[in-house]
């Protein structure tokens, strides 16, 4: 076996002489330093090789032989590291890899937001409630989410508290994965818990039972693949705080290459991706498969130059925009980015993410998405694509295993006076389980179509 990405590089630090928006301002800077230091000395939680094959694998995305299905929390908390919690959210995800796989006929490759998302770029930086204003919360790997001086203090502590959380998120995952759980043969087992009870659970049942009938088909003409046993899954967050992803950033020993070893995939999103900025920066310096998020903002230019900076080798799978326009914005604008794009001769995968364009704010305060503008944005992804001849490579989208109220409308029709029943999320609101799968059979129809 090689060993891969395990000695630290100055490369890694060119963005310190950049500027770098949405990082905490620590108060000690010392105590920063020896949190580098530690972590610079942690062991890798992703190999240089595991990330190359998720490269392959969106390489097929951007050729359009294969559909990005990633998803997961928007931010996740120190206190959800239990078996449940993962569990819940790794069956979802499966479960709409079941559906998409099997009712759009396509090969999915699965990426959570999961094992290292506990950042989170904000709006504004204080928030203000019954006239104390404080610094806002950015994320469990930044501050505490208490509404208290003290936990809204950036503590470098908690990047270290981030390396163990998605540690041992990153080891159930690869056990669940790869020990049975997620064999095909246990279609029926994800869904037990929820048939009954919903309308998406039971049309799940039934695809479940044609995905039974078919493996039972292929055993019975002697074919029994181990690909069935176990899933392929990557793990990606948005790579925000910069000295955390810095001190993960090693030397590849095969290939002498910068690896961040802290996920299979990093992103950049649409408040930190200026071209003159430090989160390109560092994103052009490893070699990760890369996601950038696109918003109603953006140019061709911006786009183009951004190839330029982040895959300057056109290599299928290095790169992967991630459109999130809105549904109102998606028509109109998506088209000359994707024309551009693609008449530059690059190729690469691009995505949906129906969530963050469509945000807005309830009378009762709660922060929501209606689950029909997240499909109406998808349908326009699709229209857009369909109307260019150009790929639609996948979903990007927030959600939970859990039976949360955070966004209204879904099949199980939760309304704006239920928000308050079941609203866990830390920032932004997520599908529940059953919206989840919602949207994978809605996607696989489309994706079909
Ligand atoms: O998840 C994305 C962002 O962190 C989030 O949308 C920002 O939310 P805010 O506008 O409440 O700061
Ligand atoms: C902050 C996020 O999205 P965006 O950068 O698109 O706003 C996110 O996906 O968590």
């Amino acid at each position: 076996m090689t060993v891969n990405a395990d000695t630290h590089d100055a490369g890694a630090n060119t963005w310190r002489s950049l500027p770098a928006a949405q990082q905490p301002e620590y108060p000690d800077a010392e105590a920063l330093r020896d949190v580098i230091a530690d972590l610079e000395s942690y062991p890798p939680l992703v190999f240089a090789g595991e990330c190359d094959q998720l490269r392959d694998r969106l390489g097929a995305v951007a050729r359009g032989e294969a559909f990005l299905l990633q998803g997961g929390d928007c931010a996740e908390a120190f206190d959800q590291v239990s078996a449940d919690q993962i569990r819940n959210k790794l069956k979802t995800l499966l479960q709409m890899g079941a559906v998409l796989t099997y009712a759009a006929a396509v090969p999915v490759v699965k990426v959570g937001r999961i094992a290292g998302q506990y950042s989170k770029p904000r709006s504004k930086s204080t928030e203000t409630r019954n006239g104390v204003t404080l610094p806002t919360y950015r994320g469990d790997s930044v501050n505490g989410f208490e509404f208290t001086e003290a936990a809204r203090i950036p503590d470098p502590e908690r990047l270290k508290q981030m390396y163990h959380a998605s540690s041992s998120t990153l080891n159930l995952v690869r056990a669940f994965t790869t020990g049975g759980y997620a064999d095909l043969r246990q279609v029926h087992a994800w869904n037990q818990d929820f048939v009954k009870s919903s309308p998406s659970g039971q049309r799940y049942e039934a695809l479940a039972r044609e995905i039974d009938n078919a493996l039972n088909f292929m055993k019975a003409c002697g074919a029994d693949p181990a690909e069935f046993r176990t899933v392929e899954f990557f793990a990606s967050h948005e790579a925000l705080l910069l000295d955390y992803e810095s001190a993960l950033t090693r030397t590849d020993s095969r290939t002498g290459k910068l690896y961040d070893v802290s996920g299979h995939m990093v992103w950049i999103g649409e408040r930190t991706r200026q071209l003159d900025g430090a989160h390109v920066e560092f994103a052009s310096r490893i070699s990760n498969p890369v996601g950038v998020k696109l918003g109603p903002t953006t140019k061709p230019e911006d786009a183009l130059a951004l190839i330029e900076r982040l895959d300057p080798e056109r290599t299928p799978g290095r790169l992967t925009f991630v459109a999130r326009f809105g549904a109102g914005k998606v028509r109109d604008l998506l088209p000359e980015l994707v024309e551009k794009v693609t008449a530059s001769g690059a190729r690469v995968a691009w995505v949906c993410d129906p969530m963050h364009g469509n945000t807005f704010e309830a009378a009762s305060g709660h922060k929501t998405r209606r689950f029909d503008d997240v499909l109406d944005e998808v349908k326009g992804f699709f229209e857009v694509h369909k109307a260019l001849g150009t790929h639609p490579g996948g979903i990007h989208v927030e959600l939970t295993g859990d039976d949360v109220t955070e966004c209204v409308g879904g099949g199980d029709e939760i309304f704006v006076d239920d928000l308050h029943q079941r609203y866990e999320t830390a920032c932004d609101p997520r599908l529940n389980r059953s919206q989840s799968l919602d949207l994978a059979f809605l996607v696989a129809e489309m994706y079909r179509g």
